[in-house]
């Protein structure tokens, strides 16, 4: 496999046409590589959303895309759901009010790996004791309302990694969650990302919690990557002062340790 999942070379998104049109992503050169763990941080509006529908080819009609996207490891444009899972901040979106736990996770098992249902359930049940739920032979018949915020998400996760995805995109998937259950959240995650060789694209406007275990982080601004490279170099070189920005935004909350770890 190649060590290069995804290489991006002046990639450029705009939305509509006409006078009306946003540059969301402006000329961005980046490499993802194989099994990394790789932040993307900024501002509301910088474009984090727009590179994740870029990556996955989800992007709406009339919008302008120009440059190049290549598939070293996977050799062919990602076939969302199966190469790509998604994780977003509202479980409410991605799960399906009418469907039980078992059957939102198991259809994507027997969609994209062509598992019966019956081996779609028992993959299903097996997801829901890698995510940590509680009695998962229990929760595969519950409905989403019946759980709380932070294990709705655990069921979303184990949705999107049903059909085995190369690659896992997480977009805020932490974000209207308490301070305690985004731990609980990341650390499940970067668990099954170095459990299966997954290659994690995090989505966060919080710098502070990414930090904690991502590998690499990209920074973006207005439409254009500020910066990009470990998270140590990020954190202490900060090349631009609008990472440096993004940092002290975050001095006076429950930062991670790596973090105080740096301060001189
Ligand atoms: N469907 C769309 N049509 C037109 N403009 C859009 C569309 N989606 C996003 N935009 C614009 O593109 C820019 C980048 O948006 P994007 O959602 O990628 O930002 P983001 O960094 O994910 O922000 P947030 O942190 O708020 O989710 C913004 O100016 C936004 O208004
Ligand atoms: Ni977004």
């Amino acid at each position: 496999m190649s060590d290069i999942f995804c290489s991006l070379r002046q990639l450029s998104v705009t939305y509509g046409r006409g006078r009306n049109n946003a540059t969301a992503l402006d000329h961005i050169d980046l490499d993802i590589a194989t099994g990394e763990r790789l932040a993307i941080i900024g501002e509301s509006g910088s474009g984090k959303s727009t590179l994740a529908r870029a990556l996955a080819g989800l992007l709406p009609e009339g919008t302008k895309v120009t440059g190049e996207m290549f598939w070293p490891a996977l050799g062919h444009p990602p076939r969302p759901g199966r190469d790509f899972g998604f994780v977003f901040q509202d479980p409410g979106t991605s799960l399906n009010p009418v469907l039980t736990v078992g059957e939102q996770i198991a259809e994507g098992a027997r969609r994209h790996l062509g598992l019966s249902w019956k081996q779609a359930s028992t993959r299903a049940e097996e997801l829901l004791g890698r995510v940590r739920m509680p009695q998962p032979d229990k929760a595969m018949r519950a409905f989403p309302h019946q759980l709380s915020g932070g294990q709705r998400q655990r069921v979303a996760i184990a949705a999107a990694i049903a059909a085995r995805p190369a690659l896992l995109m997480a977009d805020e998937a932490t974000s209207a969650l308490d301070v305690v259950v985004q731990a609980e959240i990341v650390r499940l995650l970067d668990g099954l990302v170095r459990e299966d060789g997954m290659t994690l694209l995090f989505i966060t406007h919080d710098i502070a919690l990414a930090s904690g275990f991502v590998d690499r982080i990209a920074v973006f601004r207005d439409a254009r990557l500020v910066e990009a490279g470990p998270v140590r170099s990020v954190l202490s070189a900060t090349a631009s002062n609008y990472t440096a920005a993004l940092i002290a935004s975050h001095r006076d909350l429950a930062t991670p340790p790596l973090i105080e770890e740096l301060a001189p």
